[in-house]
């Protein structure tokens, strides 16, 4: 009996679809004929890849491909800028886009955002859906709070202004990977509802989609894999989440994960639920 509970949309929230969203608005450009592929370079075909761009947008960059070339899953990443002309900072525009990038890798970017409390499952789980994807071929990259840590966010600690930074620094470069084609799985605990939503915020619709480890605290701490919790009720660590710092379950999301009636669901078993959605969503093609 499966015991991992998929939230289709409905369960956990208001559908988020995506066949009406971007990548619904794009499928008819994928039509040959719309591109004009008579017209498209020969560098594509040697590299394998079809580099379906227009010869004049690619001998000349400065040529907007916005309107013309809508990226499949959802825009690219100079659309989605918040910097407003004021600071003199301008996009600099390349002729090989998001499209062709999916195209190459045969699967659509996007961020796998797993949340829970320390000790739900987030690393485990993020490390069996990446090995599961790597063995159908696509390709991911995991973003592990632990580990991001220990370089980029190095500086951070964790009161609630360093854990805001911390989500926003990961979903950034989260943001990069799936413009890259890649799909990225981000594993922290992100307490703090308004920071994930802030995360969200930043993506297409239906490329964010956030996984909730649904496993109570007392299970956590049972488990308790590196006695932080001991030392959190030790008074050792400060500000521990579920012990002296909140956690805030999304009260939307696209995914619960979680153990049922005692039975034990394998992180396997959940990570193929995550699969079977993005396979759904159309992300494990271009
Ligand atoms: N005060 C406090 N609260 C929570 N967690 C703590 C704390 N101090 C250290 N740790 C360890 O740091 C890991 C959580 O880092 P994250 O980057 O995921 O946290 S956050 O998203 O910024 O809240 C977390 O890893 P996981 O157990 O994998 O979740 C802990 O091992
Ligand atoms: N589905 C699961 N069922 C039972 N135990 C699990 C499951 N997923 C993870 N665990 C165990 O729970 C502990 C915490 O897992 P971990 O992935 O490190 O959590 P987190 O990254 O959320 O801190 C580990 O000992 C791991 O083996």
């Amino acid at each position: 009996m499966s015991l991992v509970k998929l939230l289709k949309p409905s369960i956990c929230g208001p559908p988020r679809d995506i066949e009406s969203g971007p990548l619904a608005a794009v499928a008819p450009s994928l039509s040959t004929a719309k591109l004009g592929v008579s017209k498209v370079k020969k560098a594509g075909a040697a590299t394998g890849s079809r580099l379906l761009r227009p010869i004049k947008a690619m001998e000349d960059p400065t040529v907007s491909l916005r309107n013309d070339y809508p990226a499949i899953s959802g825009r690219n990443l100079h659309q989605m800028s918040t910097m407003d002309d004021s600071a003199n900072i301008v996009w600099h525009k390349c002729s090989v886009e998001k499209l062709d990038r999916q195209q190459l890798l045969k699967q659509k970017g996007c961020v796998i955002w797993i949340t829970g409390l320390s000790g739900s499952g987030k690393s485990t789980v993020a490390c069996a859906l990446s090995q599961g994807l790597h063995m159908r071929g696509k390709l991911t990259y995991i973003l592990d709070g632990d580990n991001v840590r220990h370089g980029l966010n190095r500086d951070l600690s964790f009161k609630a202004e360093d854990r805001a930074e911390n989500i926003r620094r990961i979903a950034e470069v989260a943001k990069l990977f799936a413009d890259a084609s890649i799909i990225c799985i981000a594993s922290l605990i992100s307490p703090y509802r308004k920071d994930r939503d802030a995360c969200r915020a930043l993506f297409p619709q239906g490329d964010f989609i956030e996984v909730y480890m649904d496993v109570p605290l007392h299970v956590c701490e049972n488990r308790d894999p590196k006695g932080l919790y001991k030392l959190a009720r030790a008074g050792k660590i400060k500000s521990f989440t579920g012990v002296d710092d909140p956690y805030e379950p999304p009260l939307k999301c696209e995914m619960v994960l979680q153990q049922k009636g005692g039975d034990c669901v394998s992180p396997g078993e959940m990570a193929e639920t995550v699969i079977s959605y993005l396979e759904e969503k159309g992300y494990l093609q271009a």
